[in-house]
């Protein structure tokens, strides 16, 4: 059996970035930076004011009170350059550059607040409430680097460097096609057999939470030559499958692929998740085949694929944040596999099972409790109440 990080590292191995698009920086949120974005001129451009108040000389306000006389009035905004001389001052507002001989703002609270003359009662010390220019960025800088994650933070940086549109990686087309002839639509009814297809929505809002565009396709019939026709046939960055890989006797997608010659298909020593296949369609497009039992899909999705896409979104860190955690329950690991055990938080560091029944791969109504996976070692055998272990946090 392959090791689940040999598996991973193969599954990561068939990523690249995707190409480069310029958007609009209303489209920019959620897509990953595809360039240095430098600063030519300082950030903050100009000396400005931090406060509402008055651009003084500091020498004018050591001995106080003092009338000085108001040259100028400074809205944010104003392009006006008055030259604050001894004995006066301009009034000013927050954001306006500050005028040639003054050094320092006193705020409107310290002074009577007037508009021919004023009274400064209080004055900071020296160079007080001016924002210099280039004290956040100088020219040259990097503002922001290519593989950022374009949040609403970068973007505001990106905005503030004056762009209106960025050059940014695409989103990857995901194509997920749920097979098995037991499948129907959900809010379809079911005979004897039956159930409805959840792997293909739980995967189409996998690839989306991942920052992919899901094309759901399914449920398909397990008919090989159909399915190795339509997987062949799709337009798409990477394509997702679940079930029908292992070692049954209508194991289609297994069946539909086993003469390409860039697909693999393997046991993984991880529970849930052991039969897997991946690999390059003729044409080169990624294709993973997951197993079809639910948590199997869900778990094989956070291990394999969803690196992947993060990585052909332009990401440098693949990685989920991982929660250094207290067991809150104790159970068994099978023996040689790592484990994916659903978790849910009891308290700030403490999970239990998200079900007492555990990791069984196709307990998919409780899988709607888990907000983490906890990655048990291949060569641990139990968790014991108290012990600590590594958590994937899978919900915000
Ligand atoms: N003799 C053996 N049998 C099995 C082995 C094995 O090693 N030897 N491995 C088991 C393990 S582990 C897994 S995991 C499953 C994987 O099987 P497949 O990927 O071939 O999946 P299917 O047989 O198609 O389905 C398994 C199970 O999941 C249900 N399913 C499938 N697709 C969906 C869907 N879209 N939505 C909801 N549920 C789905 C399906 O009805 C089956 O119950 O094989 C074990 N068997
Ligand atoms: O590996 Mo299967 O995914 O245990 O149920």
């Amino acid at each position: 059996m392959r090791s689940l990080t040999a598996h991973r590292a193969a599954a990561l191995a068939l990523a690249a970035p995707l190409a480069t698009v310029e958007v609009l920086l209303d489209d920019a949120g959620g897509l990953v930076l595809a360039e240095d974005l430098r600063t030519h001129e300082p950030l903050p451009r100009w000396d400005n004011s931090a406060m509402d108040g008055y651009a003084v000389r500091h020498a004018d306000v050591t001995a106080l009170p003092v009338t000085l006389r108001v040259v100028a009035d400074l809205p944010a905004g104003s392009a006006d350059e008055p030259v604050v001389v001894a004995g006066s001052a301009a009034r000013i507002m927050t954001g306006a550059p500050v005028p040639a001989g003054a050094d320092t703002i006193v705020p409107v609270e310290l002074t009577d607040a007037g508009t021919a003359t004023v009274l400064v009662r209080d004055a900071p010390t020296p160079g007080t409430h001016v924002r210099r220019a280039g004290e956040d960025a100088v020219p040259g800088d990097v503002v922001v680097a290519a593989g950022t994650l374009l949040g609403p933070a970068a973007i505001a940086a990106v905005a503030s460097l004056g762009h209106a549109t960025v050059r940014v990686h695409r989103r990857p087309r995901v194509a997920v096609v749920s097979t098995g002839d037991e499948l129907v639509p959900p809010g379809s009814p079911l005979r004897r057999g039956q159930i409805p297809d959840s792997n293909s929505w739980l995967l189409a809002a996998a690839v989306r939470e991942a920052g992919g565009e899901a094309v759901r396709i399914g449920p398909v019939p397990d008919d090989v030559d159909a399915l190795r026709e339509l997987l062949l046939s799709l337009d798409v960055d990477a394509i997702v499958t679940s079930g029908g890989v292992s070692v049954g006797a209508y194991d289609v997608v297994k069946a539909a692929l086993v003469d390409q010659p860039d697909v693999e298909f393997v046991a993984v020593a991880v529970q849930p998740g052991k039969p897997q296949g991946l690999g390059r369609l003729p044409d080169g497009t990624p294709i993973y085949t997951l197993p079809g039992n639910p948590v199997s899909s869900f778990a094989s999705f956070e291990m394999f694929v969803r690196p992947a896409l993060l990585r052909m979104r332009g990401l440098a860190d693949v990685e989920r944040r991982t929660v250094l955690a207290v067991a809150d329950d104790t159970w068994t690991t099978p023996p040689g596999r790592a484990q994916l055990m659903p978790v849910r938080w009891v308290g700030p560091d403490r999970v239990v099972r998200a079900t007492a029944r555990g990791s069984g791969s196709h307990l998919v109504a409780r899988l709607a409790l888990a907000e983490g996976l906890a990655v048990i070692p291949a060569e641990v055998s139990q968790v014991r109440a108290g012990d600590p272990i590594t958590v994937l946090r899978v919900s915000p």
